[in-house]
C-alpha cells in the first residue's frame, strides 16, 4: 500500500513592514506624493524596530532615487546590511550601476518600476541574469502605470504584466497608488484582477489599515498574494506588528 500524501500546509501570508527613507528619515507619504511626507526618524532604528517584533522581511525604499532628488543609498546600504532578515529594496534601480550597489547591499531581492517601462529591453536582460531576485513594482492609477516618482504614465497594467510574464519575471508587486498612505483599504478588485492575469506570486501594497484589511488580503493567498506591504498603519500605531503576524498565521 503507498503512503498517503501529505497535505500541502497551507501558505500563510507574508508580511513586508515598510522602510521608505527621504532626506536620510524614514517617512511615509500619501499617495506617493513628494511633500507629502510625515516623518518618522532614523530608518536603521525602525528597521530594527520590525526585526525585533518578528518580521521575516523588510521593504526598504530610497524615495529620493525613486523621485530623482538624490539618493539615500549609503544610508540604505548600512540599514539594508544591519538586516538578519530579508530585505526587498526598491527606488531608482534603473540601470546596471544602481542594479549592482542594489544587489551588493547582500538585499534578497529588487524591486524595478520605471526601468520596467522605460527600458524594457535592460529589465528583460536582467530577469534572465538574477531570476527572483528581481521583481517588478507594478505602481497604478486604476490601470495605468506610473513610473519616475509616480509622476508619469508608463503603459497599461496589463499589457506590461503580459511581457513581463513572458519574460519569466518572478514576481510582481502590486501599488495601488490612490490608496497608498491613506489608510483606506487595500484594492482587493485589483490584486484579484492581476493574480487572474499571471500565474506569478503578488506581493500587495497600499491602503493596509487594520488588521481585518490584513486577514482579507490573507483570503487571496490561495489566488496567488503572496506578501503584503503594511506601512502607515504600523507607524501610526493602528496595529502592531506582532498583532499583525498572529492575524494571518
Ligand atoms: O513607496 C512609495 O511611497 C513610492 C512613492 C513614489 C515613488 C515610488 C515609491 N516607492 C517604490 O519605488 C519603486 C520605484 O522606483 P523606480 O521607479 O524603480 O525608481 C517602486 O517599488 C515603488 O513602489
Amino acid at each position: 500500500m503507498t503512503a498517503p500524501t501529505p497535505a500541502a500546509t497551507p501558505r500563510r501570508l507574508e508580511l513586508l513592514p515598510a522602510v521608505d527613507v527621504r532626506d536620510g528619515q524614514a517617512v511615509r507619504l500619501v499617495h506617493g506624493e513628494s511633500g507629502s511626507e510625515t516623518s518618522y526618524g532614523d530608518p536603521l532604528a525602525a528597521a530594527l524596530t520590525w526585526q525585533r517584533a518578528g518580521a521575516e522581511w523588510l521593504h526598504l525604499v530610497d524615495l529620493d532615487a525613486a523621485f530623482g532628488t538624490g539618493d539615500n543609498r549609503e544610508r540604505i546600504a548600512e540599514v539594508a546590511r544591519a538586516m538578519d532578515i530579508k530585505v526587498e529594496l526598491s527606488g531608482g534601480i534603473r540601470d546596471d550601476d544602481t542594479l549592482a550597489a542594489a544587489l551588493a547591499t547582500g538585499c534578497t531581492r529588487v524591486n524595478l518600476g520605471t526601468a520596467a517601462l522605460e527600458t524594457p529591453e535592460w529589465v528583460a536582460k536582467v530577469i534572465a541574469e538574477h531570476g527572483d531576485r528581481i521583481a517588478v513594482g507594478l505602481d497604478v492609477r486604476g490601470t495605468t502605470l506610473r513610473g519616475r516618482g509616480w509622476t508619469r504614465d508608463g503603459g497599461d497594467l496589463y499589457e506590461t504584466l503580459a511581457r513581463l510574464d513572458a519574460e519569466g519575471c518572478a514576481r510582481y508587486v502590486v501599488t495601488d497608488i490612490a490608496k497608498d498612505g491613506t489608510l483606506k483599504g487595500p484594492n482587493l478588485e485589483l490584486l484579484r484582477n492581476v493574480c487572474a492575469a499571471t500565474d506569478k506570486p503578488v506581493v500587495a501594497s497600499g491602503g493596509v489599515s487594520s488588521l481585518d484589511d490584513l486577514r482579507a488580503i490573507a483570503a487571496l493567498v490561495p489566488e496567488g498574494v503572496e506578501g503584503a506591504i503594511v506601512g502607515k498603519a504600523l507607524y501610526a500605531g493602528a496595529f502592531t506588528l506582532e498583532e499583525a503576524l498572529v492575524a494571518v498565521r
